[in-house]
């Protein structure tokens, strides 16, 4: 794509493409969207806003069916009329335009957008939810956008931006034991802050990054929005590879879509040979400790699961680790797998008898407490440690309620002492 020798960073090789030039960082561009992605929460203003857009038009139709997904996770099954009603409209709007809608019983956007096959490297992807940078792990631009902006995709597959500079992180060294990616992302967002990344796109790469499976890698995507980034790539390796070429038939490996040599960033280099399990504290996820800072915190629910970290790989960390014990007296462990297909693997694995055999619960796919806004809350004064990305004042319910980041290894070793617990220690 590139009509002269300079190096290009993959953001502006992906906008170049979607531009039809070439273009560079600072530039604005008018592209063309290769994928776009709503849920029950944000999807009902979208389509309010393209009815809006459309009003004038006699034939009221999306600039492409094939390209848009609908989903339902957040309020799922339907917890309230309101979240019932939304998703009878989101169902009866992708059955007119002819869209793909998965039902209530799919999982979590971020998991199910992937695993569906519907991103490859090179993509230029949108979804009305800040987390879609989640798809940056498999060598997309992926951004979240709002709903009035998903209207406008909506209606024409095209979008404004100001083509973004790129942040850099070179992470070396092998992980410790019970040392996961989820500590990686936690210690680079407390590094750098959670404006550092701001309209950047953030880049992971090194050797820490590229020995990472697939399921860590989304981990460290999904998570650049709480460093203000715009995206958060991974190039696409053989590893990329052999995860797309499982869910996309036709998928040909292109060395293209990574950073040339010598493209211009902001370059953060990092040894996490020695790094400790991180826990992001009350309330700001750039609130970043070592574990060993806040161990003996006492803890009243334990919540594993998200688009963060929800993943069948996720959930036997914290089934290998917990083995025959139960659940610490007094603490509340949920277990929400983030897709039915990482359910289905859980339930064929033993684990699910498993965590209620110790006391735990296990709920079917959704974004559950994640956000506050369905089921699993926390009450005044109430602890929480979750695995998932966020733990904003009242995010998981009371705004008198605390809440702790971390991975499902420091997860798991806290719900069997009912304190928040190193996991090197278990
Ligand atoms: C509901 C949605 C708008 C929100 C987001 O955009 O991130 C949610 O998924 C979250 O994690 O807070
Ligand atoms: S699991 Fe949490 S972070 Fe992910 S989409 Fe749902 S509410 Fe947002």
């Amino acid at each position: 794509m590139s009509t002269n020798n300079e190096p290009m960073t993959i953001s502006e090789k992906i906008f170049s493409k979607a531009a039809g030039k070439t273009v560079k960082a600072g530039e604005f561009v008018l592209a063309n969207i290769d994928r776009a992605m709503t849920h029950d929460i944000t999807g009902p203003l979208a389509v309010d806003g393209f009815y809006e857009i459309m009003r004038d038009k006699e034939e009221k139709k999306v600039w492409d069916p094939s390209k848009i997904v609908i989903l339902f996770d957040h309020q799922v099954p339907a917890d309230s009329l309101n979240a019932a009603q939304n998703h009878i409209m989101l169902r009866k709007f992708a059955k007119e335009q002819g869209i793909i809608n998965y039902d209530v019983y799919e999982g979590v956007c971020h998991q199910v957008m992937p695993e569906k096959g519907h991103v490859k490297p090179g993509d230029l992807v949108v979804g009305s939810d800040s987390h879609t940078c989640a798809y940056g792990s498999l060598g997309a631009f992926s951004t979240g956008i709002g709903s009035t902006d998903m209207a406008a995709v909506f209606a024409s597959g095209k979008l404004w931006f100001k083509v973004p500079d790129t942040i850099r992180f070179e992470v070396e060294g092998k992980l410790p034991k019970h040392v996961y990616s989820k500590d990686i992302i936690l210690h680079l967002i407390g590094d750098v802050g959670a404006e550092g990344a701001r309209y950047k796109a953030a880049e992971y790469a090194g050797s820490a990054i590229s020995s990472l499976p697939m399921s860590e890698r989304m981990t460290i995507s999904n998570m650049a929005i709480e460093m203000g980034g715009k995206a958060g790539i991974i190039e696409a390796d053989a590893t990329t590879e052999a995860y797309l070429k499982e869910r996309i038939p036709d998928y040909e490996f292109d060395p293209y879509w990574k950073s040339d040599e010598g493209a211009e960033c902001e370059l953060h280099k990092y040894d996490i040979s020695n790094l400790e399990p991180q826990v992001a504290c009350p309330h700001n996820v750039d609130n970043v400790k070592p574990v060993t800072e806040v161990e003996g915190t006492k803890v009243d629910q334990i919540f594993v699961g998200s688009c963060t970290n929800g993943r069948f790989e996720d959930i036997e960390v914290v089934a290998k680790m917990m083995g025959d014990e139960p659940v610490a007296k007094g603490v509340r462990l949920l277990i929400i797998p983030a897709s039915r297909t990482e359910y289905m693997k859980v339930l064929r694995a033993g684990y699910i008898e498993q965590f209620m055999e110790a006391g735990a619960m296990v709920e079917s796919p959704c974004c559950g407490p994640c956000m506050g806004g369905s089921f699993g809350l926390l009450g005044d004064g109430e602890v929480g440690l979750a695995t998932s990305n966020r733990n904003f004042k009242g995010r998981e319910g009371s705004p008198q309620s605390f809440v702790y980041l971390s991975s499902p290894a420091t997860a798991a070793a806290s719900a069997l002492t009912g304190e928040i617990t190193d996991p090197r220690k278990i």
